[in-house]
């Protein structure tokens, strides 16, 4: 248990222990009122089975009372009973109110602590990523964990000293009957768990596995529902989805079962227990005696009975959990071993030429290098593009660039500064445009001034007319207001760009990278552009990674990769001259 909750803590992110504690003295509370409950049961049996209010339990009682006379007497006994039942279970209630906060406040500080280790895990990892896991065990492991493994433990210490107190209170009524009643009750409880044990491990790990395999069927018919539709493979990823449904309906239907067998099993061994108790009693005490601890016995059993119940359920379902949580723990522990990526605002302006020096990188899981040494200058206010045959590595030797993956020898440095030592004062100075622009579920408003906080208006207007989304805005039926994304307006591929470019632009970046983000416009508008980049040229750095000969072709440099390493730098037609390989590319149109 110790070794679960260090796992929690690792979660959560924070101490639990101190409300663990907490919770474990609430228990012990609830349990106490628990033995009250049915100790105040004792001198009511004694006296309604005919026993005197001389000695034993009902004395006491008649002390408190103030009278032993029975017509008196049992009346006030039995108010206190009711009193202390209804005190027990108002004090239970608010126990468990706070108790269900605590689990439930960990579960969602969990799910957040997770999504921060995701978020601000390395992007080089990030990218190796499956993302249908990380939604398995953000929306999935995490509640199965807390609801099944946290609130289960915490349940169970709860039942546990429920438990002992009451048999606490039947032992001191009669030793040899709690023994027997234990041997029973305990005996078919451990038993039915021996049994359904391993059914519960298995179960969890069957619903484990089948969430997963449901989001691999579900999400390629959302993201690629072209693709899916034009290849007419909407039933084999249906079918899958069906398939894997089921078999989670099944382990469902399972663990339900499971989860109430033991109460079955359990109200015949209390119906045994019963039994042999009173034919231990009546062997061995008058009749009177034994009827009155058969009826604390039978109080007794309206605690012990679900209490059991709930103990054997709630080890099953622990155990049904700790798949998820083991998952959770190792996910943890690899996303710890990581450098998180800090949150410290800029505190710095990067500017200046950008160097790479014998830049080397390989993909962790790769055995060679995919860029060699490579050495450049990237000019301060000129414009630079990366060019190459597909897989040369532009895309890699971008991100290097733009902090986003490390070089596994050489640097990157800005104005003499390694853009290492302060990434989010070098992100902070860097407006980029992806090929694929993501659009939030919000106003085009808030897509171009995303993240910055309150709108600048004029820069606002100036990072839209450089984009040449007037015209766009105008047809809009709300302008800058309209909503865009999953329930808004649907761009076409070359508006969406055009967004990509006011986002860059409304940041007033240092460095505007474009990496291949005028592919989808339309010839004329590529050439406004161009043209808009290239009057930029001169008051910002500007790095170009394209395709098309004419995005290209007037950039101060070309940096030509081939095979990882830079084959020719210097202008369109200097990188002509000195290499054939892209002289090739130009005159087969490839660039
Ligand atoms: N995560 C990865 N692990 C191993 N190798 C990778 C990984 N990502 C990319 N590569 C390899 O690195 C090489 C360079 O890829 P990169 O995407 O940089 O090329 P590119 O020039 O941008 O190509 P394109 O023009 O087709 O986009 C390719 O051979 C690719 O297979």
């Amino acid at each position: 248990m110790i070794e679960k909750l260090r796992t929690v803590r690792g979660l959560v992110g924070g101490p639990v222990a101190g409300r663990t504690l907490l919770s474990v003295v609430g228990s012990c509370l609830v349990a106490v009122l628990d033995m009250l409950g049915v100790a105040a049961v004792l001198p009511l049996m004694q006296l309604v089975t005919g026993g005197s209010a001389e000695n034993g339990p009902a004395a006491w009682a008649a002390r408190i009372v103030g009278s032993s006379e029975p017509g008196i007497l049992i009346p006030a006994i039995a108010g206190l009973i009711a009193c202390a039942f209804v005190l027990k279970s108002l004090v239970t209630i608010g126990f468990r109110w706070w108790q269900l906060g605590f689990t439930t406040g960990l579960e969602a500080e969990a799910s957040v602590e997770l999504t921060r280790r995701y978020v601000l895990s390395p992007y080089g990892t990030h990218r190796l990523r499956n993302v249908g896991e990380i939604r398995r065990c953000v929306e999935s492991f995490v509640p199965q964990t807390f609801s099944q493994v946290v609130q289960g433990l915490l349940n169970w210490i709860t039942d546990a000293l429920t438990l002992l107190a009451v048999v606490v209170v039947l032992l001191s009524v009669s030793p040899s009957a709690t023994v027997l009643a234990a041997v029973v009750f305990a005996g078919s409880g451990w038993t039915v768990q021996r049994v359904l044990r391993p059914r519960f491990g298995r179960v969890g790990e069957t619903m484990a596995r089948v969430d997963l395999e449901s989001w691999s069927a579900l999400m390629p018919t959302l993201h690629g529902f072209r693709e899916v539709r034009l290849a007419g493979a909407e039933e084999l990823f249906v079918g899958r989805l069906r398939q894997a449904k089921h078999e989670r309906a099944h382990a469902q239907r399972e663990l339900s079962l499971i989860s109430e067998l033991p109460k079955y099993v359990l109200e015949v061994a209390f119906v045994a227990g019963i039994g042999a108790v009173a034919a231990l009693l009546f062997a061995t005490q008058s009749p009177g005696e034994a009827a009155s601890v058969i009826g604390v016995f039978s109080v007794a059993a309206t605690r012990i009975l679900p209490t059991v119940n709930r103990l054997v359920a709630t080890t099953g379902l622990i155990r049904s959990g700790q798949k998820a949580l083991a998952v959770l723990a190792a996910e943890t522990k690899e996303l710890d071993r990581a450098e998180r990526h800090p949150l410290a605002p800029p505190s710095r302006v990067y500017d200046g030429d950008i160097r790479l020096d014998r830049v080397t990188f390989a993909f962790p899981d790769a055995d060679e290098p995919v860029l060699r040494s490579v050495s450049t200058t990237i000019e301060r206010g000129r414009t630079t593009a990366f060019v190459g045959a597909s897989g040369a590595g532009k895309s890699t030797l971008l991100d290097l660039v733009l902090g986003l993956l490390e070089p596994t020898s050489g640097s990157i440095t800005c104005g003499g500064v390694n853009t290492k030592d302060d990434l989010n004062s070098w992100y902070a100075g860097l407006g980029v445009v992806p090929q694929e622009v993501f659009l939030l579920d919000d106003t085009l408003e808030a897509n171009i001034t995303l993240g910055e906080g309150a709108t600048d208006l004029d820069r606002l207007r100036e990072a839209v007319r450089l984009a040449q989304l007037d015209a766009v805005i105008a047809d809009l039926p709300d302008g800058l207001a309209a909503r865009l994304g999953e329930r808004g307006v649907r761009l076409s591929g070359g508006q969406r760009q055009r967004v990509g470019i006011a986002r860059a632009l409304y940041r007033k970046p240092k460095v505007l990278v474009l990496d291949e983000a005028t592919s989808s416009l339309d010839g004329a508008t590529e050439y406004r552009i161009t043209e808009t980049v290239e009057r930029l040229s001169g008051l910002m750095t500007v790095i170009v990674v394209a395709h098309r000969l004419s995005t290209v072709r007037h950039a101060d440099k070309i940096l030509f990769l081939s095979a990882g390493s830079v084959a020719a730098e210097g202008t369109f037609e200097e990188v002509r001259e000195l290499s054939p390989e892209f002289s090739q590319l130009v005159s087969l149109g490839r660039v």
